[in-house]
């Protein structure tokens, strides 16, 4: 009979003999203190968008029908576009929609206190900034990313529509974001409904004098985006898109449960 070799077993492997290692991974990672420097590495970096990924997803699946509504960071309380901002939080949220912004101040922040003001759920995906900000403070449900395009991809995939108010650069890159993956198919389900036809108008004319003309996008493109300066209409918009959808899926036999209820009460409410 042969003699048993002393064995230890580390995860999936097996260690006999000579090979057995001093020490035990929880050893390892638990008493030793090396260089920090693999910390600034790109496979750390990677490990660390795939958390930041994890903790969203997990984060915002739970949260149900939302829309984004996005817009300038340095719009003032009191102005028109935080109060149009305001309402239109207070008009989606109390339409059933969570609201979620960029979880930041001016017209972010305006969007998310409408939504609380009628115990809406109101949601932050803020960024890690240069200068410290953190969260506005009306934000029941809130996560900082460290990766831009980690929490772009958040805004997408959790939300129903886009709204967007005047803004600078930061809301221009959300809008063209937006509608770049509406124009070429990669989201196909939410409408993008600009805010403020004063401040829009001359875009969209742009857009259709100029790059239409020119060639650079083709004749459906400018109708991807609807502008309009009431709060109800934007409700109306996103609502209506969402029936659609609803339709479309269960015609199609993708009877989620919520494609069925909502077309459902679409039906009920034609009949009435
Ligand atoms: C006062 C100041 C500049 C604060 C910046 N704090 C911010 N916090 C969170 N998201 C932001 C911030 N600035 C820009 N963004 C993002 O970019 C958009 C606004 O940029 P902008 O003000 O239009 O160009 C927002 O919809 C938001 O998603």
């Amino acid at each position: 009979m042969t003699e048993s070799r002393k064995t230890r077993s580390a995860g999936p492997l097996t260690y006999r003999g000579d090979a057995i290692p001093e020490t035990t991974t929880d050893q390892r990672l638990l008493d030793r203190r090396g260089p920090a420097d693999w910390v600034h590495t790109d496979p750390w970096r990677v490990l660390r968008i795939q958390s930041e990924f994890v903790e969203g997803f997990g984060l915002l699946s739970e949260v149900g029908h939302a829309v984004s509504v996005f817009g300038s960071a340095r719009t003032k309380p009191g102005t028109h576009f935080y109060e149009l901002g305001q309402e239109i939080g207070t008009k989606l949220a109390a339409s059933g929609y969570a609201v979620i912004t960029g979880g930041g101040p001016g017209v972010m922040e305006a969007a998310n206190r409408g939504a609380q003001d009628v115990d809406g759920t109101s949601i932050g995906l803020g960024i890690e900034l240069p200068f410290e900000q953190g969260l506005n403070d009306f934000i029941d449900i809130g996560v900082t990313f460290r990766y831009f395009f980690v929490r772009k991809t958040m805004f997408v995939k959790y939300s129903r529509a886009f709204v967007v108010l005047p803004g600078g650069f930061g809301t221009l890159d959300e809008l063209f974001e937006s509608i770049t993956l509406v124009q070429t198919g990669k989201v196909t389900r939410f409408p993008v409904v600009l805010v403020g036809t004063r401040f829009w108008s001359g875009l969209r004319d742009w857009i259709r004098d100029t790059l239409l003309e020119e060639g650079t996008i083709s004749p459906g493109d400018p109708e991807l985006m609807y502008l309009t300066d009431d709060p109800d209409e934007v409700v109306e918009i996103v609502r209506k898109s969402h029936v659609d959808l609803a339709r479309r899926e269960f015609e199609a036999g993708q009877v989620a449960d919520e494609a069925a209820d909502l077309h459902a009460a679409e039906e009920a409410s034609e009949s009435s």
